[in-house]
């Protein structure tokens, strides 16, 4: 038996998200759960031919507890995207509370479950989680994961693209380590395997498309939100692999962000520096990060994004971190869809 929670199943991501998990074979138990419509995405979902059981649940009747107990993975897509003109950090207000509360409620019914971060900004909001499970008790730091994988998933597509190659995609492996948002996601196109020869100016031109690639779909969809169906396949890409690793005896590397400080970096320590967060390679095993992957040497002009990327995590890290002390776990300041207003108030008020 192996049950898999989407929180936030009803959402943009949601949805595809769910139905690709619906899709994989290992998961026996679906359990969808939102503040609103996931009843209805689980009965749609739920005539998909594949064995898994789907249930959908809502915040009464302990809807978050149940879609939670005996979980073995949870995955939260759960808060609000952008609207073009914002930064992934402008949704810190609302999102990190959401994710705090979401924390909570698995630090008590699902302990020991595998965490899959998606909400934005990630650079954030996984700290957020790490400092909850701390205060709680029940920290692991080898089974809490800030999902990375759609920038992964972008280089391999643009470098393919560029190369006038774009079937042939998923050829194309670049390490992208550092954070989830603009200049603290760095490419290291010097690594890519196979090896890539464009000149200076093409390289700058397909790092910044792969750190900026979420800006071209915020604009693409015009204020109607941000990436959905390629971060569903990402994330279910994500969530199957570390599931796979953990019950199918089936080990993958996948790159993402995690508490490098507390696993050891490895090889990346050089790179990490005195950063506690960092996306990089992580072989995933029965316990969720086995071991950190290799490091390649990176070129002059990757130590350069590099230390712009180190300098941006630091703050984001800190604010994640600092958003659980000051707002103590058991804040008032509770997210749910009736008190949005309340929450924007008391964030934007320090409490
Ligand atoms: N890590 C990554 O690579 C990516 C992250 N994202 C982020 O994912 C998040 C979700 O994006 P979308 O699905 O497009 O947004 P959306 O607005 O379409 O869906 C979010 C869902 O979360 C639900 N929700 C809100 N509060 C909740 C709570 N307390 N508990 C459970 N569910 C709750 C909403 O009802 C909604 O159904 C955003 O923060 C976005 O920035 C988006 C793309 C890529
Ligand atoms: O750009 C956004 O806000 C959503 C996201 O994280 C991405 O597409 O990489």
């Amino acid at each position: 038996m192996v049950k898999a929670t989407v929180i936030g199943a009803a959402g943009g991501i949601g949805q595809p998200l769910s139905l690709l998990l619906k899709q994989s074979t290992i998961i026996t138990d679906l359990a969808l759960y939102d503040v609103v419509n996931a009843p209805g995405v689980a009965v749609d979902i739920s005539h998909i031919d594949t064995p898994s059981v789907v249930q959908g649940y809502l915040p009464d009747n302990d809807g978050l507890a149940n879609s939670l107990k005996g979980t073995d993975i949870v995955v939260i897509p759960a808060g609000v995207p952008r609207k073009p003109g914002m930064t992934r950090d402008d949704l810190f207000n609302i999102n990190a509370g959401i994710v705090r509360d979401t924390a909570i409620a698995i630090a008590t019914h699902a302990p020991k479950a595998f965490v899959l971060v998606i909400s934005n900004p990630v650079n954030s909001t996984v700290p957020v989680v790490a400092e909850v499970f701390k205060k709680k008790g029940i920290y692991d730091p080898k089974r809490l994961f800030g999902v990375t994988t759609l920038d992964v998933v972008r280089a391999s597509t643009f470098v393919s693209e560029a190369n006038g190659e774009p079937t042939k995609s998923l050829d194309y492996s670049v390490p992208i380590v550092g954070g989830h948002s603009g200049e603290t996601i760095v490419p290291l196109l010097s690594a890519s395997q196979p090896a890539i020869k464009f000149d200076a100016s093409k390289q700058a031109e397909i790092v910044k498309r792969i750190q900026f690639g979420g800006d071209e779909v915020v604009k693409a969809k015009a204020g109607g939100g941000s990436a959905t169906l390629s971060m569903a396949y990402a994330g279910a890409r994500f969530a199957i692999s570390v599931l796979e690793a953990a019950f199918g005896g089936k080990s993958s590397t996948e790159y993402s962000y995690i508490d490098v400080k507390a696993i050891g970096a490895g090889e990346w320590s050089g790179v990490v520096g005195s950063l506690d967060f960092f996306s990089v390679p992580v072989k995933l095993g029965k316990s969720g990060v086995e071991s950190v992957g290799s490091a390649p040497k990176p070129t002059a002009e990757e130590e350069k994004l590099l230390k712009v990327a180190q300098d941006q995590l630091s703050g984001n890290i800190s604010k994640g971190v600092q958003f659980v002390s000051i707002d103590d776990v058991s804040s008032a300041c509770r997210v749910n869809v009736h008190c949005l207003h309340e929450l924007i108030a008391c964030t934007s008020a320090g409490r």
